[in-house]
């Protein structure tokens, strides 16, 4: 079939892991559909991504004559290209009108094309890298990972975009922004992979009905398995009874018999064991997380017509909130507003010029979750620095986060996938008692299970949190409040 993507036996290994990424798999994609590729961070959505672009070697089939192109690919800073000679580099027949056109449906005015695009802000680099993806006709976009930079505005935005769009695969973990645009989902399970006609809400219920299905058969399995254990025990014993109470020649003749055929029962009694083990389906579960939290005595923050000033000016409209204990505030607002500046105030990381009132109480043990960029650890620094009995705690969180010590023990973290290294900085933060927990960009890379593992920890330990997230779900599900900074406009 032209224009289908065809795949058949897949099968893909890195030489340094001892489980394939994928196994035997076989899956038709239609070049029309508007498809979101959901798995646990790890399962290989990037690689996948790089099988179809002809980057790895594999074993099996597949076969297409699309033309893939993938997001993001960032222009060669030393260029100091506009956004728009970024847009017409591959696509020189395109008119200007053309460009502002799709300019408006990503909710960019059309000055921003004469703009060098490193000086864009993070969000306006990603509109621009898709607009580009989508100019190419004859292309079919992988898109792996579009909202990192996105707030939650953004997500509406490029989620609507993609929606008068169709022909493309689209990765992530915001399944509020795939609901948007996507007709299909395809996920990477653990064993598997499914695909399903609908949204992220469909597979989630079409995969909640199989689990509960496949639980309930691997309940009667379980059960058979013990009774077929128990005949097994019993049939063993039965022979070597009788043969060791037998006195005289024919007795002992008879309990050889005896015995003889107890084997033979034992033996197709474990072979039905091991099939019926086979069967077992392998549901995938995850473990609740704990938070250890002292809760801090006091009120933490308070902020009376407050902003931060900057050249004189305020960053964003004067905003008022308390933050008691157990209280989680959320902070939002457009990329830009001031989020990561006014955490960074509240920690008393810089100095600072402000307008208001405010009082600030931090609390000893703080909880730090910042953002990927930001960062200079990784996680042999991580590990060089916990004491052994962290180092075990440690590690057990990372396992319950979905990365198995087998797969970053010994490799390096150059070829970690992103939400593997994202869940090494979770791992950390919540390692110890904490009074208050201040967590920039909380589910950026992170899959959707440990999203919703963090949604049902922190609603159970109800930790003082002060976070800055763009995804809807993860906020409204983990919030008691939240604080919307508007970038103030200068007349
Ligand atoms: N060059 C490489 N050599 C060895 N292992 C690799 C290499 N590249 C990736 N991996 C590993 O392969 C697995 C799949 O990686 P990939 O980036 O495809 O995952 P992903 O599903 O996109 O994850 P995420 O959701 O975190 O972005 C991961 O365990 C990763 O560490």
């Amino acid at each position: 079939m032209a224009g289908n993507i065809l795949i058949s036996n897949l099968s893909f290994k890195y030489p340094s892991m001892i489980h394939p990424l994928f196994e035997n798999i076989t899956v038709n994609i239609d070049e029309n559909w508007k498809l979101g590729l959901l798995g646990r961070n790890g399962r290989g959505k990037t690689s996948f991504f790089k099988i179809l672009l002809g980057d790895l070697d594999y074993d099996g089939n597949v076969q297409s004559s699309l033309i893939f192109k993938y997001f993001p690919i960032f222009p060669a800073p030393d260029n100091h290209l506009t956004a728009e000679e970024v847009l017409l580099q591959k696509n020189p027949m395109v008119e200007r009108w053309e460009l502002e056109m799709e300019l408006s449906y990503m909710d960019l005015p059309a000055e921003v094309l004469d703009r060098d695009f490193y000086v864009l802000s993070g969000g306006e680099q990603t509109k621009i890298l898709l607009v580009e993806l989508f100019l190419n006709e004859g292309a079919f976009p992988l898109i792996d990972e579009p909202t990192n930079n996105l707030d939650v505005h953004g997500r509406k935005v490029v989620g609507d975009y993609l929606n008068r769009k169709k022909g493309f695969i689209v990765v992530s973990h915001d399944q509020h922004f795939l609901n948007q645009f996507v007709d299909h989902t395809m996920a990477i399970n653990k064993e598997s992979i499914d695909v399903v006609k609908g949204d992220i809400d469909t597979w989630a219920y079409e995969k909640k009905n199989a689990d509960e299905l496949a639980e309930e058969k691997n309940q009667k399995l379980h059960h058979e398995i013990n009774r077929l254990e128990t005949v097994s025990k019993r049939v063993g014993t039965w022979g070597q009874m009788r043969e060791n109470s037998s006195k005289d020649a024919a007795e002992r003749r008879l309990a050889a018999k005896q015995m003889k055929r107890s084997k033979a029962i034992k033996k197709r009694t474990e072979e039905k064991i091991v099939e019926k083990q086979a069967l077992i389906h392998n549901v995938e579960t995850v473990e609740a997380l704990k938070m250890r939290v002292d809760q801090p005595h006091k009120q933490v923050l308070l902020l009376r017509d407050f902003s931060i000033l900057q050249n004189g000016r305020c960053l964003f409209e004067p905003v008022n909130i308390d933050v008691y204990p157990s209280e989680r505030l959320f902070i939002t607002g457009k990329n830009g507003a001031g989020k990561t500046t006014l955490l960074n105030f509240i920690l008393g990381n810089g100095q600072f010029e402000v307008t208001g009132d405010y009082q600030i109480r931090l609390p000893d043990k703080i909880s730090l979750l910042q953002q990927q960029n930001q960062l200079d650890e990784d996680h042999a620094s991580i590990l060089q620095q916990l004491t052994a009995e962290e180092k075990q705690s440690y590690l057990h969180l990372l396992r319950q986060l979905g990365s198995k010590r087998s797969s970053f023990a010994d490799r390096s973290s150059d070829h970690w996938s992103s939400g593997e290294q994202k869940k090494v900085f979770l791992a950390n933060a919540l390692l110890g008692n904490h009074s208050l927990f201040v967590w920039d960009e909380v589910t950026n890379y992170l899959d959707m299970m440990v999203i919703d593992q963090l949604i049902a920890a922190i609603n159970k330990y109800k930790p003082t949190m002060i976070g800055v997230d763009h995804n809807e779900h993860f906020v409204s599900s983990a919030a008691t409040k939240t604080l919307e900074l508007i970038k103030k406009r200068n007349r």
